[in-house]
């Protein structure tokens, strides 16, 4: 709601965790399990994110990856153990979750400005004409989206029709949308989906900024690991009935891997540092199985 808002931080829009706020953990998963109509998708996930930590949910398609996005949301129960987000139970925290669902994207034809698409992140939960704010939250709504817009990268194209927007564009705007309550942590499932490779590594570092700079937590569903390994702090990899969680380095390599699947599995590293995984079709490690 805009009448909660915080008055608008900084000029560079950070904010300093308090030491009660970096001491208590954003996200906490103990030995969760989930089940869908009655096979068990993952088991086993334990998972400790603190503010400003960057963390990637790998795994091959159908695995389960947004459904652990969803049962963080509270949009699905879990099946054991728990999960707690800011030290609630899930779907109790509100605003202080930001969420870019899986495959978002506007029609050519779509006529809603990008600022106006931002500006719904604070109140398109609501019906109707906006109520008039009073002077100094509508000042403040208006720095806001600004500043997230200012954030993202997107000043030039905000007051452009989105439907205009490429997808590199369109994304930027939907990740200030996401921002602009000033979460604490974010979830984005699949968000460089479609992207070309360099609006990719484009988007890829905003996140990385966002995270590290903005001190805001993000957890991040993706399909190939190698546009964001840089910004990584974790990864939880998850594969049919068991997950593992670690640095990347610690997870995405040969005996990790090979233990996950019951499988000879092989990773290699390229010449440009990509990582490419043989011997099992994945799409979450480099995006070809050679194998
Ligand atoms: N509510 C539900 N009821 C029944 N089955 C479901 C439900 N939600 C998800 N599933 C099934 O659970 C499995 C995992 O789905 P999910 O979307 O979490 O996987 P994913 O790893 O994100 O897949 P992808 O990489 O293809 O996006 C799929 O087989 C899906 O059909």
């Amino acid at each position: 709601m805009i009448e909660a808002m915080e008055p608008p931080a900084g000029a560079a829009g950070a904010r300093i965790p308090g030491p009660r706020q970096a001491a208590e953990p954003v996200l906490e998963l103990r030995d969760t399990a989930v089940r869908v109509g009655g096979r068990t998708l993952w088991s086993g996930v334990n998972l400790t994110v603190g503010t400003g930590e960057f963390i990637a949910v790998l795994g091959p398609n159908g695995v389960g990856k947004s459904s652990l996005v969803r049962a963080v949301l509270g949009a699905m129960p879990v099946a054991a153990g728990e999960v707690r987000v800011l030290g609630a139970r899930p779907g109790r925290t509100g605003d202080r979750i930001g969420y870019l669902p899986q495959r978002r994207s506007f029609d050519a034809s779509m006529r809603i400005r990008g600022i106006d698409v931002v500006r719904l992140g604070l109140d398109g939960d609501r019906w109707g004409v906006p109520l008039p704010l009073p002077g100094p939250h509508r000042r403040a709504a208006r720095e806001r989206v600004a500043q997230v817009i200012e954030l993202v990268g997107a000043t030039a194209y905000a007051h452009r029709a989105v439907g205009e927007c490429s997808g590199g564009e369109q994304q930027r705007l939907l990740i200030a949308q996401a921002l602009v309550r000033r979460p604490r942590l974010l979830l984005l499932d699949e968000p460089l989906d479609s992207l070309d490779l360099s609006h990719q590594g484009g988007v890829a570092a905003l996140i990385g900024r966002i995270c590290h700079q903005e001190g805001v937590a993000v957890v991040m569903v993706a399909h190939d690991v190698n546009p964001i390994l840089h910004h990584l702090d974790r990864v939880v990899y998850l594969a049919e009935g068991g997950s593992a969680t670690g640095t990347p380095q610690d997870v995405i390599n040969s005996e990790t891997l090979t233990g996950l699947y019951d499988t000879p599995v092989e990773v290699l590293r390229a010449s440009d540092g990509r990582l490419v995984v043989v011997g099992r079709p994945d799409s979450s490690v480099g995006g070809h199985d050679a194998g």
